[in-house]
């Protein structure tokens, strides 16, 4: 287990991290998410000992992570740290055997994650010469070619097209499916829903939702509808006892049911009103979630 516990972070006056808690389990993937500036990087370079927390630890199975446990992390760091000069190939094999590699094995990675990663006619050139989309696979692969216990990327997704991200979320799968547990943040929240077992919203602090997305859907309470009614007249829902309109546009419209709604009431008003053409429970997205954590 990757556990983050209880972790205090102040900057100035600035209370980042006011006990921030998760755990991510080997083979879980984590999609760590939170508005600009919420803390999650400092999260992460907390993990790394780039940051020193003011309380709280990190542990992966069970001890707090020192130089030694850092060792077995790939880590992509935020402000990316590639030797722009260095050929890429001789890049990552650096990487490689600074992470205690053989030079057979760094050889047989790099040869490995270029490939998948999209890179391998990349090779031989130096990375200042590459395009920013193609450097971030090249600092992907660096966290990568080491065999790592561990992921902790910042924002990997950022700036890649989609063959790109296609190839990396490929990559986070079959790491994650061979037993490491992967924590990335993203503000990508499509991504993250397709992606991860587990998401953790930070917000004022700390962590304000967490679970799979199906259980923070089910935390969220209320029952959504969206019911398609040609041509109802307008307002024809606004009378059905605890339902409240989230959105009505030319007969289609969404409703949010309290607890003690019926739902079959609902149907009978818009059978009422005309010719139904779609009612079913609407479930929300990640990123409706994710507005509601942020706001409450
Ligand atoms: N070295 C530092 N000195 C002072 N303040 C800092 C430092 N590093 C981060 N902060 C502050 O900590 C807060 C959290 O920043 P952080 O980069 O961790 O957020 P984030 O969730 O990663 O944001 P983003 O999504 O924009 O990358 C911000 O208010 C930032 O200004």
């Amino acid at each position: 287990m990757l556990e983050f516990d209880g972790l205090v972070k102040t900057y100035g006056d600035n209370q980042v991290l006011q006990g921030v808690s998760f755990a991510v389990a080997p083979g879980q993937m984590f999609g760590f998410c939170g508005s600009n500036g919420a803390g999650k990087t400092t999260t992460m370079r907390i993990a790394m000992g780039l940051a020193r927390a003011d309380a709280g630890e990190v542990r992966w199975r069970g001890a707090p992570l020192d130089d030694a446990g850092r060792q077995r992390i790939g880590y992509m760091p935020e402000e990316r740290g590639l030797y722009p000069k260095m050929k890429v190939a001789d890049q990552l094999t650096y990487f490689a055997r600074l992470h205690g590699a053989s030079s057979a094995d760094a050889d047989r990675a790099v040869a490995e994650w270029t490939e998948r990663l999209g890179l391998a006619d990349k090779r031989g050139e130096r990375v200042e010469k590459l395009s920013l989309g193609n450097q971030q696979r090249v600092q992907l692969a660096a966290a990568l070619v080491s065999g790592p216990e561990v992921l902790i990327l910042d924002e990997p997704f950022s700036g890649l097209d989609p063959v790109g991200v296609d190839s990396l979320a490929d990559a986070l799968v079959e790491r994650c499916r061979a037993g490491v547990p992967v924590v990335f943040s993203s503000h990508q929240l499509d991504l993250v829903e397709r992606l991860c077992d587990a998401v953790g919203i930070l917000a004022r602090g700390r962590i304000v939702a967490s679970g799979t997305v199906g259980e923070l859907r089910a935390q969220e309470g209320g029952r959504q509808l969206r019911v398609v009614v040609p041509d109802a007249d307008p307002g024809w829902a606004a009378a059905v006892p605890g339902v409240r309109v989230v959105s009505e546009q030319r007969g289609d419209t969404v409703l949010e049911l309290d607890v003690a709604a019926d739902d079959q009431a609902v149907l009978a008003a818009a059978l009422r009103t005309g010719r139904v053409t779609h009612f079913a429970r609407r479930e929300p997205s990640l990123v409706e979630l994710f507005r509601g954590a942020v706001a409450a």
